[in-house]
């Protein structure tokens, strides 16, 4: 069993202001007094006893720690340390203080290709590091895509959130039907064995919607955007996609494949023609 610090988190950093709250808890900036730095909190509500419906089992919480322990990389958020009291576990990571890619991209008229490119690279520098690490995410989505310092005219991606993440052991069978319907793979609706290219099916998604600002899949209701899904039914609408390039469409085409054998992993990604121009 992973032993955590056993001091108080408060008795090394200040807690400050709510940044974001889920099932998990809640992620709340940090300020630690020692280096005079804001990191980011992760506090993670501890179930007491296994029949607890309450909080995060702790063996999911070794899980997104052990991850993050081997995920070193300038695209991959980085845990500086943890914390535990009795009935919580307290995550200490990188501050990434430019918010949401997606709250970025708002903000601007509309996305050129070669801004999409750059942001894309970036996401599949970092997951083409986590794949060789026999690691997925299993929850990419554009809530998950941070940006280190929007004011910079090449802003830095760093993705957060393992909380679904898992690490395959050599010829390990594993299925998850957990995630957000807009973006999970066929094959986790289906309950089938995962691999990393789920995640690929994922940036195949947060590609479309980069270009167009429409989701290929959403439906009236989660049941319908599932059904879509598992039908791999999408369109590049003719309104939204009239001045994408050819070479776009073919790279979403080619991640949106029913079949996660078929699909591009992110390092073929990294070299299809329209990331990478001959
Ligand atoms: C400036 C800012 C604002 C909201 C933040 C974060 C940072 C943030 C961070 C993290 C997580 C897991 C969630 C976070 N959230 C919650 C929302 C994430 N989609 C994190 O690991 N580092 C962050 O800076």
């Amino acid at each position: 069993m992973a032993l955590f610090k056993p001091e108080n988190v408060e008795d090394f950093y200040e807690i400050e202001e709510v940044l974001g709250s889920g099932h998990f808890g809640q992620v709340r900036k940090v300020y630690e007094r020692t280096s005079r730095t804001h990191w980011a909190g992760k506090f993670l509500k501890i179930r007491k006893t296994a029949c607890s419906r309450l909080g995060l089992d702790r063996t999911s919480v070794e899980r997104e720690v052990e991850i993050l322990q081997i995920l070193h990389h300038p695209n991959i958020v980085a845990l500086k340390d943890v914390f535990e009291s009795r009935s919580e576990v307290v995550l200490i990571l990188e501050l990434v203080s430019g918010g949401e890619l997606f709250d970025f991209i708002a903000e601007k008229e509309n996305l050129l290709e070669c801004e999409a490119i750059e942001f894309l690279k970036q996401i599949l520098e970092g997951l083409k590091f986590m794949h060789k690490n026999n690691i997925a995410h299993f929850d990419l989505k554009p809530e998950n895509i941070m940006l280190s310092d929007k004011g910079s005219p090449h802003p830095n991606i760093k993705l957060i959130d393992f909380g679904l993440a898992h690490h395959f052991c050599q010829g390990e069978e594993y299925r998850s039907t957990s995630g957000t319907p807009q973006y999970i793979a066929p094959e986790m609706i289906s309950n089938e064995p995962l691999s990393t290219a789920a995640d690929m099916w994922s940036i195949g998604v947060i590609t479309y919607i980069l270009l167009s600002g429409l989701s290929p899949f959403q439906g009236e209701t989660d049941e319908e955007t599932l059904k879509n899904v598992i039908a791999t039914d999408y369109q590049f609408n003719k309104h939204y996609f009239s001045m994408t390039s050819s070479m776009a469409k073919d790279f979403i085409m080619k991640l949106l494949i029913k079949n996660p054998n078929e699909r591009m992993t992110a390092e073929e990604c990294l070299v299809h023609p329209w990331i990478k121009p001959i």
